[in-house]
C-alpha cells in the first residue's frame, strides 16, 4: 500500500472566497487593556467566520511621538520582549486565522519603526513591513506631526503570499501591506497590482483591479492625534462593499477571487496599458533579480 498516498486529503476544491474581518479598535493609553482588547476584537470576528483578520496601525499604544519608544517591543526577540506579536501568533494559531497585524511600534538595536506583522494560520510570523512613508505633515492651524523625529522609515514594500491549507479551504491570497501614509502613494499600489496582488491593505482599488481593505482606530477626540475611523473594504471596480462610522466596530466581509478575474477579463487594463510610453520600475524585483 502506498502510505504516502493514503495520507493524502480527500481531493476538495478550495473555494474562491473568504469572509475578512476589519477590527476598528478603541486604543488608550493602558498597553496590557490594548493587547487584551485587540485579541477579543480578533477572537469575536473570527467566530463571525473572518479567515483573515486586520488590525489597525498602531492598535499597542497611543500614537504620539512621546508614546512610541516607551510601547516600543523587539519582535526578532518575540517572547516577553513583544507580547503584542506574542499574543497576535497565538491567536492566529489557535483559530487558524490569517492575522494583518495592523502596526506597532517598533524597537531594533537603536531605531524604532511603525511596523506590521502578519502572521499565517500555523502562527508563523510571515512578514514584517516597516511603514516606507513617514506621516511628516505640517497643516498651519490643524496638525503638524513628524514621525520621522522618533521613526525610521522602512526601505521595502512587502508582499505576502498566504497559505493554502487543504483542511482550510480557503486561502487568503497574496497581500499587499500599506500602513496608513503609505496609501497616499500610489505607486505602491501600482507595484503590489503589477506583482499580481489579491488584496493589498492599500487604496485605488479600481484603477489597480484589487479588493483594498482600510482599518483605522476608532475615533477618539480627546487624543493628540484623532483617527477618523470608517474602515472600509473596497472592491475591483472601486465599489463600497462594507465600511462603518466613527466608533469602535468590527466589520465583516464577503471577498470573491472569481469576481476579481471577472473584473480583470471585463476590462483588460493590465494588457492594454501602454509599457512603451511609460513604466513604472519595481526596484525591490530588480535588486533581488541581479
Ligand atoms: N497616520 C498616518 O500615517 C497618516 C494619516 O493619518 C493620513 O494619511 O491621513
Amino acid at each position: 500500500m502506498d502510505h504516502q498516498h493514503s495520507l493524502m486529503p480527500p481531493a476538495a476544491i478550495p473555494s474562491t472566497t473568504f469572509k475578512i474581518g476589519l477590527c476598528q479598535l478603541s486604543v488608550t493609553a493602558d498597553k496590557e487593556r490594548n493587547i487584551a482588547h485587540a485579541r477579543k476584537a480578533i477572537e469575536e470576528a473570527a467566530a463571525k467566520g473572518a479567515k483573515l483578520v486586520m488590525l489597525p496601525e498602531i492598535w499597542n499604544s497611543p500614537y504620539s511621538n512621546d508614546s512610541f519608544p516607551v510601547y516600543a517591543e523587539d519582535i526578532d526577540v518575540g517572547g516577553e520582549a513583544s507580547p503584542s506579536t506574542a499574543m497576535l501568533s497565538e491567536v492566529a494559531r489557535l483559530l487558524k486565522i490569517t492575522i494583518v497585524g495592523g502596526s506597532i511600534p517598533e524597537r531594533s538595536g537603536d531605531r524604532l519603526y511603525n511596523t506590521c506583522c502578519v502572521f499565517d494560520s500555523d502562527g508563523k510570523l510571515k512578514a514584517k513591513h516597516r511603514k516606507i512613508h513617514l506621516f511628516d505633515i505640517d497643516i498651519p492651524g490643524k496638525i503638524t506631526f513628524i514621525e520621522s523625529k522618533t521613526l525610521t522609515a522602512g526601505e521595502n514594500p512587502t508582499i505576502v503570499d498566504t497559505d493554502n491549507h487543504w483542511w482550510v479551504l480557503a486561502e487568503v491570497g497574496r497581500i499587499g501591506i500599506g500602513i496608513c501614509y503609505d496609501i497616499r502613494f500610489q505607486e505602491l499600489a501600482m507595484i503590489y497590482a503589477a506583482r499580481g496582488l489579491f488584496l493589498p491593505s492599500l487604496d485605488q482599488a479600481a484603477d489597480n483591479q484589487l479588493y483594498v481593505a482600510t482599518c483605522s482606530p476608532a475615533r477618539d477626540v480627546a487624543a493628540g492625534y484623532v483617527a477618523w475611523g470608517h474602515s472600509t473594504l473596497v472592491g475591483p471596480f472601486g465599489e463600497v462593499l462594507a465600511t462603518t462610522e466613527h466608533e469602535q466596530d468590527i466589520i465583516i466581509a464577503e471577498i470573491d477571487y472569481s469576481l476579481l478575474e471577472l473584473r480583470r477579463t471585463n476590462l483588460p487594463l493590465t494588457k492594454q496599458r501602454r509599457g512603451d510610453l511609460y513604466q513604472l520600475v519595481d526596484v525591490q524585483r530588480m535588486k533581488s533579480e541581479s
